[in-house]
């Protein structure tokens, strides 16, 4: 298992170790027992998530839970590739505002660690590309938000994605009251 920190304080890239030979590979890729004996101690997953976008050039995000419903994720890419993104949401934290961007793929085998307080989005890179995602509490509808895409100086990559309705309509980073304080 290897683990990359990165400029935002919780966030991680998690890439579990895999195991190839004439048929392909094995990976553990979850194991709580080897997480911690690296020294990361993850709250515990209630809900597995699972999404197919057909086209390359798919944005979903970026989206939040609000408190007391906020999800940590651990996200992965089944298959295809993806540009995974976590941005700072917790007020009075140093990294504000500010993202961190993972290409994850079925090739590469990264995954983000987005811990509860952050937006979390993705773009995607190929057609018919899936993501999972382990989420430490529930869906909650109600609590469910959404920040425009293009509203934190994220370098997507893409200029005119496929949007959901509720994506395309999101208020802008700047305009939006986060409900997540740092230290909480
Ligand atoms: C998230 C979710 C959705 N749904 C239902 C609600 C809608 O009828 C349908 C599609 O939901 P939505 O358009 O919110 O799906 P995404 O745009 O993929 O949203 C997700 O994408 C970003 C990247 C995330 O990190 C979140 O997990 C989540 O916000 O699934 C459920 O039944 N359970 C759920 O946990």
């Amino acid at each position: 298992m290897q683990i990359e920190r990165t400029p935002i304080e919780g966030v991680l890239v998690l890439t579990p170790a895999r195991f190839g030979d004439n048929r392909g590979f094995f990976s553990e890729s979850w194991n709580r027992r080897t997480l911690e004996g690296a020294g990361v101690n993850l709250p515990e997953f209630v809900q597995d998530n699972h999404s197919v976008s057909a086209r390359a050039g798919t944005l979903r995000g970026l989206h939040y839970q609000a408190p007391p419903h906020a999800q940590g994720k651990l996200v992965r890419c089944g298959r295809g590739a993806l540009l995974d993104v976590a941005v700072d949401a917790r007020r009075g934290s140093a990294t504000y505002g500010q993202h961190v961007i993972v290409e994850l793929s079925a090739e590469n085998g990264k995954q983000l660690w987005v811990p509860a307080g952050m937006l979390h989005g993705f773009v995607t890179l190929m057609d018919d590309t899936e993501i999972v995602y382990k989420c430490t509490d529930y869906y909650n509808r109600e609590a469910d938000g959404a920040v425009r895409w293009d509203s934190v100086g994220v370098n997507w990559g893409v200029s005119d994605p496929i949007l959901s309705d509720k994506d395309a309509a999101a208020p802008a980073f700047v305009q939006w009251q986060s409900p997540f304080e740092a230290g909480a």
